[in-house]
Parts: C-alpha cells; structure tokens; sequence
C-alpha cells in the first residue's frame, strides 16, 4: 500500500504527519510512504530526517490584500494543483492523507480528480480554509478537539481521535522520568519545577513576563526550566533557586517529566502533550490568528487542568501574584493535573492510522 501525507509549516504542523507516518509502519511495515510539503515550510529538514522521502508543490500563501499578489494568485494555483497530480501520478497513492495548511489544498484537489481516496485531519480547534475545503470531498474527517466544527462530506460529523504526536511524550511515565529530566536539565532534584515554552518558535511576551518575575519565582524557591524559542535571548541571573534558559529542547519528554507545572502557548501539540501527560497548565493563547489558540486549551480549561491568561494579562506581577502560589501549593497542582489528565486522548496516531487504512481499502 502507498500513502501520501500532505502538511507542513511549523513544528507544529509537521509533528502530527510524522506521528502517523510512525502509526501507519506500526500497523504495517510494508507500506510505502510519501510526504507532500513546501521547500521553506519545517518539512523540507524534519521529513527527511525522519526517513521519509519528501516531494514539493510551490508555496502559495493566500493574499491577504488585493494587489499584484491576488491577480497572480490563479496562475499560482494551477501550477500547484499541476505540481500535485504530476506528483499523484508518480507515486500512485491508494490514499491521499492532508493536514491542513497551504499543502493540502493541491493534494486534495489532485487526489479527487484521480479518484484517489482522501482523509483530512483537523490539527486545530478551529478548521483552516484548506481542511473546510477538503471535508467537503470525502466521508473520512477526523479532528483533534472535541468542539471543532468541522463536518465530513453529506454533513456527517468528523471522527474525533485528537492530535497525533510523538510516542516519546504520548507513552512518557514522568514520575519515572523525573529525576532523570531534572538532572539533565542542571535542574534542583526537589524544588516546584515550572517549565515556560512558547511553542516551537517560542514567544516574547511570555519569556518577558517570567523573566521578569524571577525574583519571585526564585524567592519561593521554584525552580524554572524557560524555553525561549530559537530566535529569541534571554539572560538572567540565578535568584534563589536554579533557572535554566535554553533556545530549543530536543527532549521535550525530559522536559514534561522534570516539571511540575507549565506556562506556554496553546499551539495544539503544546496543549495535547501538556495536558495528555497529567500536567497543569497556565496556557497563554496567541493573540493573532483566528482564535483557535484560545479554542486548543478551552476543553482542558473547562476540566478543571489549566488556567487560561490573556495575552494582554500576562505580566511579572500575574505570575508572582498567582502563578507563584500555585506552584507553592502541591494539592492543587495533583488536582489540576488529574483533571487535565483524561480530557485529551494519547492514541490519536493509532486512530488515525486505522482510519488511512480502512479509506484506503
Ligand atoms: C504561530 C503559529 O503558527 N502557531 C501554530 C503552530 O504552533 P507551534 O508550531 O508552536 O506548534 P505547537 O505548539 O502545536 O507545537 C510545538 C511543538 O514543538 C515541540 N517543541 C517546542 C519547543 C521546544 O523547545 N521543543 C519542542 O520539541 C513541542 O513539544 C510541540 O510538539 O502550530 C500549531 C499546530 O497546528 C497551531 O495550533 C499554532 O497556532
């Protein structure tokens, strides 16, 4: 059987195709798998890496105003879609899966007019216009939050398996995992640990907030792990407690396991991991976009797991005000992390997986 996943952009965007990818080898290791991105989205290095050959469509960015861009945008879309059946062509799918995303729109299109069956999978809380498009042409849509309008062709509600992500975190057993991510980390064995990410290209306002409020996070000896984001810097003195800052975590399982506590953005990875392993979170949703940060968190934010901030609200005297007493108040922390522990399902991939399978067939 052969298979072609189509998405990419960010991290992010890339971690659920690669996660069913490994979900379909499981199942059977005998099919053939191909990945569908653009030459500047985050697939053109982590797919190969992964192993799995890539082939490319144009990048083409929907124009936001009129102008040169929107009269050149049909020209750009034919030379896509062309891109994407010469591509169909080539590889013989028996099954086109997309993630959303400027991908997916050529493959969804290319894999109808080849009569190929296609899947769509819904990332986020809210459908992007490429998923809204796809869903209308086939019976077999799944979604990552349980509130995502989102329906599969004839009207049919979508299958809610949630977010593939990686078998590292989805099978992570963090109190066995603790002491090994705290030393790894340079991290104090015993302190309240928070863990500060702002998703894969991290976020200012966050880093700024807890940087900020160092002095009384350290000062009621919590410990921090703060994730900054590749492109940003931050440094900072050690106030009473060990903080540790870092540009990117590869182990990000380590990570998860050395804290006890969470401040970041609800990109959906972000909250489908944080939340899937059992941590409580202050989630942050991204101001710009079309709202779905806010929408990713608000099923483990209803539950009783996370507490969710405004962008805007978020300042050094928020965390010292609330975020340090959280983390001083270990009762409550179990108690959020539990809710925040059942609200999201870890085995997303499988589902998935068996869904390309039976569209396939
Ligand atoms: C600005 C933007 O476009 N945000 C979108 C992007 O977020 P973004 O790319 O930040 O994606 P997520 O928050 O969903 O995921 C980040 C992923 O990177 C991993 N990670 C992060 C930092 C690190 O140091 N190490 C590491 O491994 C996390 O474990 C997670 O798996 O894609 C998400 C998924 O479609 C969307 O919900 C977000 O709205």
């Amino acid at each position: 059987m052969r298979v072609l996943l189509a998405g990419g952009g960010t991290a992010g965007h890339t971690s659920p195709l690669l996660a069913t990818a490994a979900a379909l080898l499981r199942e059977d290791p005998t099919i053939e798998i191909t990945c569908l991105g653009t030459r500047e989205g985050l697939e053109a290095r982590l797919v190969p890496e992964a192993g799995f050959p890539l082939e490319f469509v144009p990048r083409m960015p929907l124009p936001r105003k009129p102008g040169k861009a929107m009269l050149q945008f049909p020209g750009k879309m034919r030379a896509q879609r062309r891109a994407a059946l010469e591509i169909i062509d080539r590889v013989k799918p028996d099954v086109v899966v997309g993630f959303g995303g400027y991908v997916s729109v050529p493959a969804y299109l290319a894999a109808r007019a080849r009569r190929v069956p296609i899947v769509v999978h819904e990332g986020n809380a809210l459908p992007g216009i490429a998923n809204r498009l796809g869903a209308r042409l086939t019976p077999y849509v799944a979604v990552s939050f349980p509130d995502t309008p989102l329906k599969a062709k004839g009207g049919d509600p979508a299958l809610y398996t949630g977010l593939p992500i990686r078998r590292m975190i989805s099978t992570l057993d963090r109190a066995a995992l603790r002491a090994e991510g705290r030393a790894a980390f340079g991290l104090d064995a015993e302190r309240p640990t928070l863990l500060v990410t702002g998703g894969s290209q991290g976020a200012q306002r966050i880093n700024a907030a807890v940087s900020g409020a160092a002095g009384a996070l350290g000062g009621a000896g919590v410990q921090v792990l703060h994730v900054i984001g590749p492109k940003n810097e931050l440094t900072l003195e050690e106030q009473g407690a060990p903080y540790k800052v870092l540009t990117y975590v590869d182990r990000m399982d380590l990570a998860l396991a050395a804290a006890d506590a969470v401040l970041c953005r609800c990109g959906s990875n972000t909250v489908t991991e944080t939340s899937g392993v059992g941590l409580p979170a202050v989630y942050v949703p991204l101001p710009i976009g079309n709202g779905e940060q806010a929408l990713n968190a608000a099923p483990v934010v209803e539950a009783g797991g996370g507490l969710l901030v405004p962008d805007a609200d978020l300042s050094a005297e928020w965390i010292a005000e609330n975020l340090v007493p959280l983390m001083t108040d270990p009762a409550r922390l179990a108690a959020m992390g539990a809710a925040a522990a059942d609200v999201i399902p870890l085995d997303a991939d499988d589902k998935l997986a068996a869904l390309v399978l039976e569209a396939a067939r």
